[in-house]
């Protein structure tokens, strides 16, 4: 007699009928579906509210303010924000930075312009080749992972400071391009502050190539009809040096501090800096790279622009370790010396919620 647990599920079928519409997410959720199908359904420990406990509640990521930043002792101040926010938190907000708000909104609306339009437009760019510059897809890892992602992603790799605009979508092209110059400007900055925070010069970290080619993902996180039983992006922690990411005012963003989830508010023209892996291992653990995720959502869409700096073409031959000035006898180094393209590989190959590619090389 049949058990009603022979009544078998293909998974790898599903996964690939959902693969083959090339409509990702957005594209089940304007078939009117009620239920999420079965592969994105998570199992309920990653889902829970909080890790371990539900102290400090009254706490929150901090905000930093970069105006008045030509001004010495409130440069120290910042600079001070942000040892302590990277020491922390591994994660803080900066306001007026300087690009202006309608830079922000209409690069926000450029990825919701590319994900909203006819999906045969978008389908010419569904893709699961890596060595394409730019591919759409919905996760990434969906044949590798345990559960998917309610989520739908954009992906520009390795974008240079001049990149070549013929090869983005149109819809997306001239929002990002003018993101993209102001994002170079800030991000000088911003190596700046963190090379200070770390007590060394402030070109040290952009000497070394950090602030150079980075990524750029527009994630679309569609609204969610059983947004209890997935999420819109597991936890993991980012492999690279530091990620900027611009939100739209859907909250969804949470990181993990002291073993609980904190929201991360999308403040009006803020932009998140996010520590990675890799400067955790530059700083000797000064700096935390710290685990985060995105819950999935009733109301949507949600939107993030995410630009992954994770070490400049030239840096990818090269031994990668801890910066020599922050090793002494009191404080060795954690880390194993690499070779960058050797991480990278790692990283690339792995679907998120494996070993992360840093535990390879902690001594
Ligand atoms: O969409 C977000 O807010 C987070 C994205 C993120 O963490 C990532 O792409 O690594
Ligand atoms: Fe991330």
């Amino acid at each position: 007699m049949a058990s009603i647990t022979s009544v078998s599920y293909d998974r790898t079928k599903e996964l690939k009928q959902f693969d083959d519409t090339k409509a990702g997410v957005k594209g089940l959720v304007d078939t009117g579906i009620l239920n999420i199908p079965k592969f994105f359904v998570r199992p309920a420990e990653d889902l829970a509210a909080d890790e371990l406990n539900s102290a400090h509640k009254n706490i929150e990521v901090p905000i930093i303010d970069l105006s008045n930043i030509g001004d010495s002792i409130r440069r120290q101040e910042i600079v001070n924000e942000i040892r302590i926010a990277s020491e922390e938190w591994g994660f803080f907000q900066v306001i007026n930075h300087g690009i202006p708000l309608s830079v922000l909104d209409e690069m926000i609306e450029a990825t919701r312009l590319f994900n909203e339009q006819d999906l045969e437009l978008k389908m010419e760019l569904y893709s699961r080749d890596g060595a394409k510059k730019v591919v759409f897809n919905s996760n990434s890892d969906l044949y590798t992972s345990q559960s998917a992602d309610w989520r739908d992603s954009l992906r520009l790799t390795s974008f240079e400071s001049n990149p070549d605009s013929s090869d983005l979508p149109p819809v997306y092209r001239e929002p990002t391009m003018e993101y993209n110059k102001h994002i170079n400007i800030l991000v000088e900055t911003l190596f700046e502050l963190l090379s200070e925070a770390l007590g060394l010069q402030p070109d040290h970290l952009s000497s070394m190539g950090c602030n150079k080619g980075c990524s750029i993902v527009s994630h679309y996180y569609p609204p969610c009809p059983e947004p209890e039983l997935t999420l819109g992006l597991r936890k993991h922690a980012d492999a690279g040096i530091m990620a900027l990411l611009l939100q739209n005012h859907v909250t969804g963003l949470q990181v993990l501090h002291d073993d609980q989830w904190f929201d991360v508010h999308p403040a009006r023209g803020g932009l998140v800096v996010n520590i990675g892996d890799l400067l955790q291992i530059l700083s000797n653990n000064k700096f935390k790279s710290v685990k985060h995720r995105v819950t999935a959502n009733r109301v949507g869409p949600r939107i993030s622009v995410v630009c992954f700096f994770s070490g400049h073409a030239d840096m990818l031959e090269e031994p990668f370790g801890t910066i020599k000035e922050l090793i002494s006898e009191t404080n060795p180094p954690r880390y194993k010396e690499f070779v960058l393209k050797e991480y990278i590989d790692k990283v690339l190959s792995s679907p998120i919620d494996s070993k992360p590619a840093i535990d390879y090389y902690k001594l």
